[in-house]
């Protein structure tokens, strides 16, 4: 049974919060994510930095500059996981370009999350028709590929949700990450149509921010994506873990309220 999967057991609905790993320090990091997980994330999404972001909007494509500077490599992103594991079990997921597995090997990259505790990878530049590729390995190591879907996924769904053994990531506009005001997905038909082709558990993000948003998504999906928000307030703060821990408890009393 998947680790992930296990979270949103009885209609739990989860607040799934992102931030760079290294930025601005690894230390910082690993304090931001035990701040995070005290607080109540149910998941925390740690990105890999990588030089060629194409989905990272500017508060993180910025986040990934200062882990560069800082020294992050992808051995660095590792140690912070073994230094959060000393303390915590918070379920980890890496948003990772493809290139990063690829090179680092396929082998070599799945083993160290299963060793190290790392239930998914989100790789928003890797197709589905690519998939294939990484797949015998994240089955081998548990290690869940979590597909993303764009409201321009169309009729390609259940192709896309065929692999789904953690959650699926359902982005909620078109574009790189980012706040917004408003989402341009139709997410109730979005979401009914998943549910005809999946039971894995659905969750948004992109663009969301506030408690208000937050709440009124988590009512259709199972579980809402923070990043840029967050990763604002570690550029914003020179001590940013009590911040974005504050901030996370709100977050994650407003995704609750809807279960
Ligand atoms: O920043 P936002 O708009 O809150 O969206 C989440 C996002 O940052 C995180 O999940 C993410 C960071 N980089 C990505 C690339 C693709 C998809 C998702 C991501």
């Amino acid at each position: 049974m998947s680790k992930l999967r296990d979270v949103f057991k009885n209609g739990h609905k989860a607040f799934i919060p992102f931030v760079t790993a290294g930025d601005p320090s690894a230390d910082s990091t690993v304090s931001q994510v035990l701040a995070l997980a005290a607080a109540g994330a149910d998941i925390v999404e740690l990105g890999v930095p990588f030089s060629d972001p194409i989905a990272d909007g500017p508060v993180i494509q910025a986040a990934g500059l200062r882990a560069f500077a800082g020294g992050i490599t992808v051995n660095g992103v590792f140690d912070i996981v073994a230094k959060i594991r000393e303390t915590s079990q918070v379920p980890l997921v890496f948003l990772t370009y493809a290139n990063i597995p690829f090179k680092y090997g396929y082998e070599k990259f799945t083993a160290r999350c299963e060793e190290l505790g790392v239930y998914g990878l989100v790789i928003p530049d890797l197709p589905a028709e690519e998939a294939g590729e990484i797949l015998p390995y994240t089955e081998k190591h548990h290690v869940d590929l979590i597909p993303l879907i764009s409201p321009a996924s169309g009729s390609r769904l259940e192709k896309l949700v065929q692999h789904a053994t953690g959650f699926i990531y359902i982005v909620s506009a078109l574009g790189v990450t980012g706040q917004r005001n408003d989402f341009a997905l139709n997410l109730p038909d979005l979401i009914a149509s998943l549910r005809k082709v999946t039971d894995a558990p659905l969750c948004i993000g992109f663009g969301v921010h506030t408690p208000e948003q937050a709440k009124t998504l988590a009512k259709e999906a199972d579980g809402v994506i923070v990043g840029s928000a967050i990763v604002q307030m570690v550029a914003d703060n020179a001590d940013p873990a009590p911040v974005i821990g504050k901030y996370t408890k709100e977050m994650v009393a407003a995704v609750e309220s809807a279960e």
